[in-house]
């Protein structure tokens, strides 16, 4: 891939705040058109990565290209170029639905007067335009946030966790937006950490603690996750599992309903003999990796209990 298929190309990109590294020595590459995810817990560093990569917040160290510009002195001129979507609903709940885009219309200088109508169409907004926004459902502010964020057209657009706030039929439909968006050229960033919505992401990348821990597409992590899943079916899983977490290779067991979830390091040829002796009363099988796999085991299985 050449250098230009990339809208965004970081090098040793790093945030500190007092002693606290928020983002350490980041390294990567966004290519063009790509949905491009950020998973990570709570505090992992997603806000303040977004908040650099949009320009308003300055690196402590370390290099980022975005749209083929150097950040660093070019911040103006790439706000016209891309489009951002805060964790929290930044819009006027005091203002209607039409003041709020309209409102938003104006400070990017939109000069194609039928915008703002598409939009309210495309994000089926066109009952409640007369509405305020603070009076709105979770669903109906996010798609309004959604639509102002692409009001002038960016090509790069980054979602800091859009769906937190929403339920899981409202996300999915979010998601159906954001794939049209992406047929249509956009590359988008987006934070998050359901496992269902990085799944759903061309391409991530895992933080943890501002690291990034590992990242590609999510079937190349589930192929490369160095760990073997085995689920274990029966009674008196909670035993079983300190039992189990007892052995060195297994990375971690996670207790789902009447199953136990078993990681297990792929160093190890026969897995299933090596939880035999302690499973005996147990049904055992081994089973496909999914994407919350990779996450516990390129952190280390710090985050699943
Ligand atoms: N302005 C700031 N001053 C001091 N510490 C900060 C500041 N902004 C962020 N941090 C710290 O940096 C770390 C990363 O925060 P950040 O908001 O980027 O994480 P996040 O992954 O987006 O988490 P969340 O999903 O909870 O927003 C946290 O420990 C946070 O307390």
């Amino acid at each position: 891939m050449n250098e230009s298929s990339y809208v965004i190309e970081t090098q040793g990109l790093t945030r500190r705040f007092g002693d606290l590294v928020a983002v350490d020595d980041l390294n990567l590459l966004v290519p063009k058109g790509c949905i491009y995810g950020f998973l990570g817990p709570n505090g992992c560093g997603k806000s303040t990565l977004i908040r650099m990569l949009t320009g308003l917040l300055r690196p402590s160290s370390g290099e980022a290209t975005v749209l083929g510009l150097t950040l660093q002195g070019n911040e103006e001129l790439l706000k016209s170029r891309i489009g951002y979507m805060t964790q929290k609903f930044s819009l006027y709940d005091n203002l209607t639905v039409l003041e709020n885009m309209r409102f938003v219309a104006a400070i990017y200088g939109v000069k194609d007067k039928s915008r703002i109508s598409t939009l309210l169409a495309q994000y089926d907004l066109e009952q409640q335009q007369k509405q305020l926004a603070g009076t709105m459902s979770g669903g109906q502010k996010q798609r309004l946030a959604l639509a102002c964020a692409i009001m002038h057209c960016p090509e790069l657009l980054f979602l800091d966790e859009p769906t937190s706030a929403v339920d899981p039929q409202n996300r999915r439909d979010f998601w159906e937006h954001l794939f049209d968006l992406s047929e249509n050229g956009t590359t988008i960033l987006v934070s998050t950490h359901y496992m269902d919505e990085a799944e759903r992401c061309h391409q991530l990348a895992i933080l943890e603690n501002g690291i990034k821990r590992a990242d590609g597409t999510p079937r190349e992590l589930m192929q490369s996750m160095g760990a073997t899943v085995i689920e274990v079916t029966g009674n008196d899983l909670r035993s079983l599992k300190q039992k189990l977490t007892d052995i060195k290779a297994v990375i971690s067991a996670s207790q789902s309903g009447t199953r136990l979830r078993v990681l297990i390091d792929d160093s190890i040829a026969e897995p299933i003999k090596l939880l035999s002796p302690v499973c005996q009363q147990y049904k055992l099988e081994i089973v496909r990796p999914s994407l919350e796999d990779v996450f516990v085991t390129s952190t280390g299985g710090r985050h699943v209990g």
